[in-house]
């Protein structure tokens, strides 16, 4: 009895000893960190998700304000949060080819939906990154554009029945975003808007969730992985990923059917699927590998993904300024019905003629900027001008809200100010600062995209109401931890009210 106490108390000891051996890993490179304790690492809530990444980082950042970087560790696994702007481009642009991944799961094999663009890394990534970009050219783009009005159009019947009420403005336009993604990359008419109960949307909203689960699957993923493997630990539930792989089955094969060409991301896949291995084609690829059916489905579910949520949060942020800054708003229908008259309607054209929009969205995306933080992992030692080295297999983090929010970069970081965009005092923004889209040639493949579904969006929603705060609505608003993107801890209501 004593000695089986003994061994268990002396295997617990062991185990102790094992996982707070690393924390001694920024002292040994002279990198200032923030100490560890056992067992969650320097902060419990990098962990546990009780407060919004952005704030936790930001804490961080503020007590190495005189530091280019500094290490952190997220249970046992050391991360360096990097600062200078300048260090910052060397990672995203300069050298990139040394921190090509993002690194943040270990994919398992069998979780085939999970094997897309955002995740997946080397080789793979590139060679589907160069294949996939064509899907948003301005020409596709333009293109597409008619499907946005139509969906915009719903959108409209749909606000028609909530005027002069209060409205969570957020779940209205997710209902709007699901819906155009869905006709513009897949030709499916889901219609969520008069349907938000559709099991992709679902699907999708549980995905974004980074719940206390997702993490410690991540961890174990991480630092287990023969323990993950074992555990055969996937992210997306069997269930959905049949769903999501049965959705695509059924498009590729009625478009075959059919004959059915739309030019959208789905044909872009299904020719990479005709012209057999990727990177048989001379564009000197390691590992030429094959389009499956699975990995189609992943690209499918990964611009669904990525595509509706940020582009919800997004305007909804927006609206919600707005409705704050009734002087901004007055002068964004100015600006809206000017072009729209000049163009005789809401067109490409006027859209992209509307510059204080576009001023009003930077100003949005820099004080929430969707994702908090940008991760890069490092696949290959580089050595800094200051002789610091970054050493391979070093997690990286860009602290992206916190530079958003850095007074030395953009003066009363909380003041909603869209005249810092304008064309005069937007060249004065240090370079790598703002990056609410990431940079170099992992950013955001999406962006054009996103924004043109935003600016309809607002557009659509502005010409037909005036937008206020009303007494549920929270000032100012505080983020929460639940959410992978950036997302408000209760919802955004606000008050529409009908134009005349
Ligand atoms: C307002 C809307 C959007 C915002 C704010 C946004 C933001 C971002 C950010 C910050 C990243 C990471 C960039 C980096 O690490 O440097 C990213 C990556 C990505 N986004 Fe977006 N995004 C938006 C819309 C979209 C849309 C509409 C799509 C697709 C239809 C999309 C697809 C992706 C994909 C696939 C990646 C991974 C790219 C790669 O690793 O190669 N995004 N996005």
């Amino acid at each position: 009895m004593l000695l089986g106490v003994a061994v268990i108390v002396s295997l617990l000891w062991l185990f102790y000893k094992h996982w707070v051996s690393v924390y001694s890993h920024w002292k040994k490179r002279n990198i200032p960190f923030y100490p560890a304790k056992f067992p969650y690492g320097s902060d419990p809530n990098l962990v546990k998700l009780k407060e919004y990444r952005g704030y936790t980082i930001d804490k961080m950042y503020h007590k190495f304000a005189s530091h280019p970087m500094f290490g952190v560790f997220s249970l046992r696994s050391p991360m360096l949060i990097i600062k200078d702007p300048e260090i910052i481009q060397l990672v995203l642009t300069k050298e990139f080819s040394h921190f090509r991944d993002r690194g943040i799961i270990k994919l398992p094999e069998k979780d085939v939906l999970n094997h897309h663009l955002f995740h997946l890394g080397g080789e793979k990534w590139r060679a589907l990154r160069m294949k996939l970009t064509p899907t948003f050219t301005s020409g596709k783009l333009k293109a597409m554009f008619p499907l946005f009005i139509s969906c915009a159009e719903s959108f409209s019947s749909l606000l028609l029945s909530k005027a002069d009420s209060k409205i969570d403005i957020k779940e209205l336009i997710g209902r709007f975003t699901a819906d155009v993604i869905c006709s513009c990359a897949f030709g499916l008419e889901m219609d969520v808007i008069n349907h938000p109960d559709s099991k992709l949307r679902k699907i999708g909203m549980e995905r974004i969730k980074l719940t206390f689960l997702t993490k410690l699957k991540i961890a174990v993923t991480r630092l287990f992985p023969a323990l993950s493997a074992l555990l055969k630990i996937r992210f997306t539930p069997l269930e959905d990923e049949n769903y999501i792989i049965n959705l695509v089955k059924n498009i590729v094969e009625q478009r075959e059917k059919n004959g059915i060409v739309r030019n959208d991301f789905i044909d872009l896949l299904m020719q990479l699927k005709d012209k057999g291995n990727i990177g048989d084609d001379g564009q000197e690829f390691e590992k030429p590998f094959e389009m499956t059916l699975e990995l189609m489905a992943a690209q499918c579910f990964v611009f669904f993904l990525a595509g509706f949520e940020t582009s919800s949060s997004l305007q909804s942020f927006c609206l919600y300024e707005l409705a704050l800054h009734q002087d901004i708003q007055s002068r964004v229908i100015k600006e809206i019905n000017e072009k729209i008259e000049r163009n005789n309607g809401l067109t490409y054209k006027a859209l992209h003629e509307m510059e204080y929009l576009d001023m009003v969205i930077s100003e949005t995306s820099r004080k929430y900027p969707t994702v908090p933080v940008l991760n890069r992992y490092c696949t290959k030692t580089v050595t800094l001008r200051s002789g610091q080295k970054i050493e391979q297999d070093t997690m990286i983090i860009i602290p992206v809200w916190s530079l958003h929010h850095d007074p030395q970069y953009f003066s009363d970081p909380d003041k909603f100010d869209p005249t810092r965009f304008s064309q005069e005092n937007k060249d004065s923004i240090v370079p790598y600062t703002y990056l609410p889209f990431g940079e170099g040639p992992r950013m955001c493949i999406g962006m054009r995209f996103g924004l043109l579904q935003t600016k309809v969006g607002i557009v659509t929603l502005l010409q037909k109401f005036k937008v206020e705060p009303c007494e549920n609505t929270k000032i100012p608003l505080v983020m929460g931890g639940i959410s992978a993107t950036t997302a408000s801890n209760e919802p955004i209501i606000i008050k529409l009210i009908k134009r005349s």
